[in-house]
């Protein structure tokens, strides 16, 4: 049982699902004040929903990369590439959290729904044999990855058809919230994966990916992250120019924004292991860190 347990984690990727689901209920808890009606029992079919989302997600995933994890130090521990799980049980299991989790959301709302099932074909679908053949796959992986705060904003609301009733709510908030919600975690996810592939990318190579902007740790690539981290500090401040995030989230994520930069500085310096990893520990801070405040610091728009 301990043995499923742990694999059960790998299978999913915990830690990273975790991260992704707490975007989502973030989101949700905001546009739930949004509306100045928090339904916890929603929100908690929200989280249910989206953890079971991301995982049926990271589980296609290893199934479709179960030889390509063996070569890799990081992943060979997965229980695909391991043996102690086989391509049927992942499957099973993948689709059984992919039905329920779209079941639990749909329910919530529709879009909220077709927006995770999307999500889930474009990251597992589409990015996922794409991250073999070029370093566009970020890109087009960062759009699933900034999905969950959209889903999650769009499940506090009650469906009405395709759409969501939001009678007691402007218009613009309904669209700023969630799409600048979307577009800090959109751009995040350079200097957070690029330092990733910086750090892993002797061991990513073996498996044959080279995910690094020009493929290489050159210092082009050192300039990427060194410029997705400076981007940073004025994404961190739209949340303020539309109103809905107040001084205290803004100095935080002007204060993470600031640390990306240096960091970023100091990799085009230097160009190491050990800058490329203060990088990556920034990024694993700066977004949970960013959410929670907001979520006190919050204004709904008029
Ligand atoms: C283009 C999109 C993304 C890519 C390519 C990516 C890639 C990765 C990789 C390869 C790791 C593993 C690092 C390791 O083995 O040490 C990782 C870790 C992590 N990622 Fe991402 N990620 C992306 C988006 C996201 C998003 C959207 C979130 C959350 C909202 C997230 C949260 C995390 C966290 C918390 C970790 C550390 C936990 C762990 O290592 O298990 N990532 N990411
Ligand atoms: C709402 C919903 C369904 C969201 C799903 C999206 C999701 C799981 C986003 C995470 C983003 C992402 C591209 C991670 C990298 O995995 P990787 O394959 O590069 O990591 P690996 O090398 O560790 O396997």
């Amino acid at each position: 049982m301990k043995q499923f347990i742990s694999d059960f984690n790998k299978l999913v990727k915990l830690r990273l699902t975790l991260t992704v689901v707490f975007s989502a209920s973030i989101s949700f808890l905001i546009g739930a004040r949004q509306q100045d009606d928090i339904i916890w029992i929603n929100w908690l079919i929200l989280t249910i929903g989206g953890f079971l989302i991301t995982g049926s997600a990271n589980g296609f995933n290893e199934i479709i990369e179960r030889d390509l994890d063996k070569l890799m130090k990081r992943t060979e521990d997965r229980p695909l590439p391991a043996g102690r799980m086989t391509t049927g049980q992942a499957l099973v299991l993948s689709l059984f959290m992919g039905i329920f989790g779209t079941l639990l959301l749909v329910r919530l709302n529709f879009l909220a729904g077709l927006l995770s099932v999307f999500a889930i074909i474009l990251y597992a679908f589409v990015y996922t044999p794409l991250k073999q053949k070029s370093p566009i796959a970020v890109f087009v992986g960062a759009f699933p990855g900034a999905l969950p705060p959209l889903i999650g904003y769009y499940a506090a609301f009650k469906s009405a058809g395709f759409g969501f009733e939001y009678a007691a709510v402007s218009e613009a908030a309904i669209v700023i919230t969630p799409w600048v919600l979307f577009l800090i975690q959109f751009f995040w996810q350079f200097p957070h994966f690029w330092a990733i592939a910086w750090v892993a990318d002797e061991d990513y190579k073996r498996a044959g990916f080279r995910l690094l902007p020009t493929t290489k740790k050159d210092t082009i690539s050192a300039w990427m992250i060194f410029i997705s981290a400076v981007l940073m500090v004025p994404v961190g401040v739209l949340p303020l120019y539309y109103g809905f995030g107040g001084w205290v989230f803004t100095v935080v994520s002007l204060v993470g924004g600031l640390l990306f930069a240096y960091y970023g500085f100091k990799h085009i310096k230097e160009m190491t292991d050990a800058t490329a990893k203060k990088v990556m520990f920034t990024s694993f801070i700066y977004l949970p860190l960013t959410q929670l405040v907001l979520l006190f610091d919050f204004i709904p728009l008029k």
